[in-house]
């Protein structure tokens, strides 16, 4: 059955030792759309990425991308049907280089989709991918250096290479600009949003500026449920979203 939606969470529930994290998640994402996921800490947005990108199971609920249901699916599945989440800085091997790095990556979404995958051929192509996403993020002339002695700005876009290597259909980024200075920051805003053009992406990001420059719609979660999900103008405007942010300033 054919479905609007790139990326399509209903009804998503989790509860971790009794406690109810996720409340009935419902959220859906268009082709080509940018959306920021914005909320209090602790309002289940981590848990939600965990749960979409299959390293969580949901209590209830479904995930469906581009209609399929990859509810029950692992990671590397998921991976495989054109989701990718980013890796954080934590994740990247910090005594590889950051061609290793890219191409590690590569090889694993794409390792067990050909049978013949150890042939010279795809590695070669593997290699030659790896080194057009780095010089796609900036990072062509360092593709030498390990990651470890990449700046943390370079660590970041290295970390952005690696989520968009094997060009999945929907991305989810974790506070991309987290850490950042301003000037590194709307550098980093400009090449998300060029690495993302025609695709879906889903960014958890704190700093509000990023998220009115990049994201096409806000969702706004609390509680492990989303609120609102909508234009910025209109995100602006909603009682219950600055309801929600005056009592933080108030009681936080
Ligand atoms: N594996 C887990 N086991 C137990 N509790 C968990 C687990 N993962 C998340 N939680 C709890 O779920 C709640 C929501 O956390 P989560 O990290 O999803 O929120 P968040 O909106 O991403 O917050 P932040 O902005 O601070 O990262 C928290 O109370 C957290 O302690």
């Amino acid at each position: 059955m054919s479905t609007p939606f790139s990326l399509d969470m209903q009804g998503l529930t989790k509860a971790f030792d009794g406690s109810q994290i996720l409340r009935g998640v419902d959220l859906q994402l268009h082709p080509g759309e940018r959306c920021a996921l914005i909320g209090p800490n602790g309002a289940g947005k981590s848990s939600l990425f965990n749960l979409v990108s299959g390293r969580y199971r949901a209590d209830s609920g479904r995930v469906l991308l581009y209609g399929r249901d990859i509810t029950q699916c692992s990671p590397q599945q998921i991976n495989r049907q054109g989701l990718a989440r980013s890796f954080q800085i934590t994740s990247l091997f910090p005594r590889l280089t950051a061609f290793e790095n890219v191409r590690c990556a590569l090889l694993w979404t794409l390792g067990y989709r050909y049978a013949f995958w150890r042939r010279l051929g795809q590695l070669h192509d593997a290699s030659a991918r790896a080194q057009a996403v780095l010089e796609r993020v900036g990072l062509g002339a360092r593709a030498q250096v390990p990651a470890g002695e990449l700046s943390y700005a370079e660590q970041r876009a290295l970390e952005l290479a690696v989520t968009i290597a094997a060009d999945a259909a929907v991305i989810l980024l974790d506070e991309p600009t987290a850490g950042m200075s301003r000037a590194e920051s709307a550098a980093m805003v400009a090449l998300i949003r060029e690495v993302t053009v025609g695709k879906t992406l889903l960014m958890v990001e704190h700093d509000m500026q990023v998220v009115f420059d990049l994201a096409d719609r806000i969702a706004v979660m609390d509680n492990g449920r989303v609120i609102a999900c909508d234009s910025a103008e209109r995100i602006r405007a909603n009682q219950e979203v600055q309801a929600l942010y005056l009592n933080r300033r108030r009681h936080g």
